[in-house]
């Protein structure tokens, strides 16, 4: 199914906004699944289990299994997820940016090795570094444009002519010259809700992917009041660490659902 059908069956069905961000840090393991050679599997199939019908989506983050040499716990874990939870579409967190050949076999491992329905990639080398990703017309491409760390200003706010900021320019070229298969969403920070709102009067419906709540502090209500579509949808809200690790004992998973129910309520009590 295209990621974009997915995507929106999804926000109507579970009624909700959240998307739950998988980054397994093995040092915040609950003590009975330190050591164990398939952890990181377990503890993120033990979160997904616990939250997945409270989300529109989740988004492994891929430098954590990396990191750990656990890419086939990856792959395990985005096959759990479509086999156990169907239609809940799947965000590999890549930030993938490469010349078109290099692309092309990022674009592979994303969707053929990974199976994940939407990656993130970074716009910065153009056009053609991201039309590989494109091709697969029914996956979603999800680009960079304001994120939410205090440096994305360094670059992102530069003044590129015409009075447009950098930012402004990547929604305007992905809303405009880069969506032809209508499957591109781009990522911008709750930590900066002006840019949401101005993101969102450039790009109309598109769907934003908008890390920053949670642990970076961003706030939710600026947050639905900047960034809601005309349909009250159009917003993957990403949480990470402030529901993955809400506890730290046999019992994460429940105390991660707690958290993950608070935070899909407070978006919804914005919408
Ligand atoms: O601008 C961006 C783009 C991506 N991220 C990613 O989102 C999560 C945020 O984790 P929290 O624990 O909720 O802070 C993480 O995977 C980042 O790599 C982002 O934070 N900002």
């Amino acid at each position: 199914m295209h990621f974009m059908y997915a995507l929106q069956a999804a926000w109507q069905s579970r009624n909700s906004l959240l998307c739950v961000g998988l980054d397994p840090d093995p040092a915040r393991f609950p003590a009975h699944l330190q050591g164990r050679p398939d952890a990181i599997f377990e503890f993120c199939k033990g979160i997904v289990d616990a939250t997945a019908d409270l989300v529109c989506c989740f988004k492994p983050q891929i430098a954590y299994f990396a990191a750990q040499r656990a890419e086939d716990q990856l792959e395990a874990l985005i096959d759990h997820i479509h086999d156990r939870h169907p239609h809940t579409p799947v965000i590999l967190d890549a930030k993938r940016g490469d010349i078109g050949s290099t692309a092309t076999q990022y674009a592979v491992e994303a969707f053929e090795r990974f199976r994940a329905d939407a990656i993130t990639v970074n716009p910065y080398m153009g056009r053609d570094s991201v039309e590989p990703y494109l091709e697969y017309a029914d996956k979603g491409v999800i680009l960079l444009c304001r994120t939410s760390n205090p440096g994305g200003s360094d670059l992102q706010f530069l003044e590129v002519g015409g009075g447009e900021r950098l930012f402004e320019r990547v929604a305007r070229l992905v809303a405009n010259d880069w969506n032809a298969s209508g499957n591109c969403g781009l990522v911008v920070g709750a930590t900066f809700p002006a840019e949401i709102a101005r993101v969102r009067q450039i790009v109309g419906d598109m769907p934003l992917l908008v890390p920053g709540i949670g642990a970076q502090g961003g706030d939710i209500a600026e947050t639905m009041q900047a960034g809601g579509n005309s349909a009250g949808t159009g917003l993957m809200i990403n949480s990470s660490r402030a529901i993955l690790y809400a506890g730290s004992g046999e019992d994460y998973a429940a105390a991660a659902r707690r958290v993950a129910l608070e935070t899909r309520d407070a978006i919804n009590a914005h919408r």
